[in-house]
This record gives C-alpha cells, structure tokens and sequence, in this order.
C-alpha cells in the first residue's frame, strides 16, 4: 500500500531474514499507541575520526571503549568514503522507492550482483571491527574481522507520514548483527534510541556512518558492549526519510559466545550462553516483542 514504510535489501547470502524484514515494516503500522515525537538529542554519542583513531591517545580509546558501554554506537566520519558517493546512494534509495511497485518487484530476487559502494563499505567495515578489538584492549585486532563473513544491505524508505505520532516507522528492537552501518537520511531524523529508559534522538551528521552494536557483539564482548534498543519515528509529514543499513554478521552457523580473553574469573563472569544460529534463535523472540539476547543471559 502506498504510504507505508517499505525495505529493498541485498545481500551476499539471501535468507529468510528477507521475509522478516518486510513483516517487521508490516508490523508496525498496527502501532496504535501515541508515540512521543520529541526526544532530548543524544549528543554524548561519539564522533570518531577513523584516520586519527590509529594514532589514539588512551583517552580517545577509552571514550569509544565507554560510549559502547553505554550508548552501544557511535559515529565516524573521515571513513574514507567520498561524500558525493554517499549521496549518490542514498539518491539511489530514494529513486527506488519511488518506482511503480510493479518496477521495485522485478528487483526484489536480484540480490547477487555486486555494487560499487560494497567494496567500500567492506573496508570501512573491517576498520570498524579493528576499532572495536583495539577498544576492547585484545591481543589479536583482527578478531572479529575475521569471524564477520556476512554483509547484508537493506535501504529503508519512510514516506512522509501525516500522523507521525501514530505510527512507528520501524518498532524498536536491537539488531542481530554483530554491527549495523547506517548512513542515516542527510535531511530527515528519526532514529531513536533508548538509554536508561529514555528515548533519545541520534543526531543527523549527513556524511558520517553511525556504527551500532549488535547483539552478536554484546554477547563476544561478555557484555562490555551494549547493543542498544531503537526505533524509528516518522517526524515529517511532508519530507520522506531513506537510510542505508549494513548489518555485519558472523556466519549463521557458526557457534558464538564471549570470547575467553573477556571472561575474568572472579571479576567478570561469563555472561552468556553458546549460541549457533543466533540470527535464527532471534526472530521468534522478536516477533513476541522480546529480546532474544536475554534468553543467553547466564
Ligand atoms: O532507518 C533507520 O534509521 C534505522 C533502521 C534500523 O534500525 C534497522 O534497519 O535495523
Ligand atoms: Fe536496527
């Protein structure tokens, strides 16, 4: 139906994520409740300039290192991506979404092909995941480049919305991944995210790339990591909004827990079951409206 917020993903490895996705966009037009539209800024979030992070004092590491303790994302900007390539991709989202939905049907299967902007984002991903072990003090930086094999990118279109506080345009939830990438709408807010209870609005910076933390990341870190609960609202009744997501995941099948460098006997404990699947074990505790990572919890 017009109107509604839709999703077009491609991925390397298609699966049945695909159909979650849609369903989660279905939901959440049966989002009856009045949604607060206004939320204090989080500008405590990170802004963190990857080519200075290489050479980072111990301070700067451990501002990452605590922002993902506690607001579970952060921005970058100087990531190596040209601007005007962003642009053009979400310029790109946002043709697509305008098409007949006979057009937009005819790509749905053709997820196989690869794009310009997925090398860079590759590259980009394996700086984050370096980021991430570095704040994390471990012994080998290249951990969870090497235990990421899945990347998968979904563009989220919001059309303009003439009651925003009466639908959501996705419902709040934490992701599966191990990390999302977003390079959020350059003109339209509307990511919300919850901390301590309260829902803050993530601010626009229209060439940054917000890294959020997944679920997979909060259960290898033993919990250091936190992957934030969010959602999204639809603020405009006139401006659509169109995002870009990256979800990067390790291999479905492979077995995840916290990795044994981050258990400390007598200090910090082992938070979390094995888990194999854990983007199959997630879903039927989303669609309850439960988080799966809770069930792990030790
Ligand atoms: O569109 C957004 O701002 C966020 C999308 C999101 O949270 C998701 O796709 O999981
Ligand atoms: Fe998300």
């Amino acid at each position: 139906m017009a109107g509604e917020p839709s999703s077009f993903t491609k991925w390397n490895k298609p699966t049945a994520q695909q159909q979650f996705e849609t369903q989660i966009l279905k939901d959440n037009t049966d989002d009856r409740r009045r949604i607060q539209l206004t939320a204090p800024l989080a500008t405590e979030i990170p802004v963190i300039d990857v080519h200075r992070f290489v050479s980072a004092t111990d301070a700067e590491v451990f501002e990452l290192h605590s922002a993902l303790g506690s607001w579970g994302c952060f921005q970058v900007v100087n990531h190596g991506i040209e601007k005007s390539l962003l642009d053009k991709v979400r310029q790109i989202g946002r043709e697509f979404f305008q098409l007949p939905r006979s057009e937009k049907q005819k790509y749905a299967t053709n997820g196989d092909e690869d794009e310009g902007y997925s090398t860079d984002l590759r590259q980009v991903e394996e700086e984050m995941l370096k980021l991430l072990a570095k704040s994390l003090s471990l012994s080998d930086e290249k951990i969870f480049v090497r235990k990421t094999e899945v990347m998968y990118a979904q563009f989220n279109y919001y059309p303009p919305c003439p009651k925003p506080e009466r639908v959501l345009g996705l419902r709040e939830h934490a992701d599966a991944s191990l990390i999302t990438i977003l390079l959020q709408d350059d003109r339209v807010e509307g990511l919300q995210l919850l901390k301590d209870g309260t829902w803050f609005s993530v601010p626009i910076m229209p060439h940054a790339l917000l890294v959020i933390a997944g679920d997979q990341l909060e259960i290898m870190s033993n919990g250091i990591f936190k992957s934030p609960v969010h959602r999204v609202i639809r603020v405009s009744s006139e401006t659509e909004r169109c995002t870009l997501a990256v979800f990067c995941s390790p291999d479905f099948m492979e077995e995840i827990e916290p990795l044994d460098e981050l258990v400390v006997h007598g200090h910090r404990p082992r938070m979390f079951n094995k888990v194999t699947n854990y983007i199959g074990f997630y879903y039927p505790y989303f669609y309850k409206g439960k988080r799966a990572i809770d069930a792990l919890r030790i």
